[in-house]
């Protein structure tokens, strides 16, 4: 039975289909435009322009304690990353946290737990939604990995187009849903066999990795692991090689090599939805997500 996905107005607004074609025009006002000054502030999501490099943003995410991505959340960063995506003066931008030790602790466990189907189906478009945006964007996309980046921090990690992580061993990064006593969705198993290969996925996802600096270089995981006073000005130097590259061949090239995986999610978000839904909404789930966080209590001693 098709599941009713009452979105509330702001989100919305917000979500709408994907048929973006690298280079054609997008038809909205350039956001920020006119003052000299482009700032898209939000609560929880600062976009600043580079001030060292010309036609890139920082974008720092700040929803402490850990960046998990409520939908709240994942609304400001999909606002901010489609102001971003429209304004023709921006070429790259550099995802990083803005909490110290975390770059995102992933789902918003509280948004799957205890909750009715309607609002689990209108979080997770949510999050299909940003995953697509940042998968699929015509920008240069760097991460700036400055802190610890487990399950759906590591896939916004795994969405860029290249990864800096920085070298202290408490930043662990994978996809560790597993640990929880859920599963990783099709898509983010995809995207994570199009980076380490499939059988190092096969093991990474089943046994829940967390893979630490030096293992994550090694499975490929990351591209680089700097010492952590580096990460942001790696993250700069790395933008400007890639800027190097003429905006429309490598926007081509970027959809030629990723379009293929996004369709698989294109072609059944409805049924993705349900899926979801159903699964997540399982008493033996919800179950062991009670257990999950009452650990993550426990942890405090
Ligand atoms: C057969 C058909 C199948 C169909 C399948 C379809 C779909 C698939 C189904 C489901 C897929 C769902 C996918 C989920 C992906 C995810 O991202 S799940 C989230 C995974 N995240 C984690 O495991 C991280 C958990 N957190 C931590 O390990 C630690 O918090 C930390 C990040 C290492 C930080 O540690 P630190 O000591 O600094 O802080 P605390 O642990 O004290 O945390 C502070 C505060 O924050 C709360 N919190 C932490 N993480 C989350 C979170 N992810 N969501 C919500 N809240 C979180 C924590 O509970 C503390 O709260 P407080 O006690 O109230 O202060």
């Amino acid at each position: 039975m098709a599941l009713t996905v009452g979105l509330r107005p702001l989100t919305r607004a917000l979500l709408r289909p994907w048929a973006r074609v690298p280079g054609a025009a997008l038809g909205r006002p350039a956001a920020g435009s006119g003052d000299g000054v482009r700032c898209f502030g939000s609560p929880r999501v600062l976009v600043e322009p580079d001030p060292a490099a010309v036609g890139v943003a920082v974008m720092k995410m700040r929803n402490p304690p850990v960046n998990s991505l409520s939908l709240e959340f994942l609304t400001e960063l999909l606002i901010s990353l489609e102001k971003l995506e429209n304004d023709k003066t921006f070429r790259g931008i550099i995802i990083t946290s803005d909490c110290p030790g975390i770059f995102s602790a992933g789902l918003d466990l509280l948004e799957m737990y205890g909750r009715d189907p309607a609002h689990c189906a209108e979080y997770w478009k949510a999050v299909q939604e940003l995953w697509l945006r940042v998968y699929l964007s015509n920008l240069v996309v760097i991460g700036a990995i400055n802190g610890i980046s487990p399950a759906g921090g590591c896939l916004l990690s795994l969405s860029c187009d290249y990864r800096v992580l920085a070298n202290n061993p408490k930043y662990a990064i994978g996809l560790n849903e597993t640990l929880l006593g859920i599963i990783a969705p099709f898509w983010f198993k995809d995207v994570l066999v199009n980076t380490i290969g499939h059988r190092a996925a096969e093991r990474a996802l089943q046994l829940g990795f967390l893979f630490p600096p030096s293992d994550a270089l090694q499975v490929g995981i990351v591209d680089q692991v700097v010492p952590e006073d580096q990460v942001q000005s790696t993250a700069r130097s790395v933008m400007a090689q890639w800027l190097a590259i003429p905006d429309h061949a490598r926007q081509l090239t970027k959809n030629l090599v990723r379009k293929p995986t996004a369709d698989r999610l294109l072609q059944q978000r409805d049924a993705d939805i349900q899926n979801f839904v159903r699964f997540i909404s399982r008493d033996s789930i919800q179950k062991s997500l009670h257990v999950y966080l009452e650990k993550l209590k426990q942890k405090k001693g």
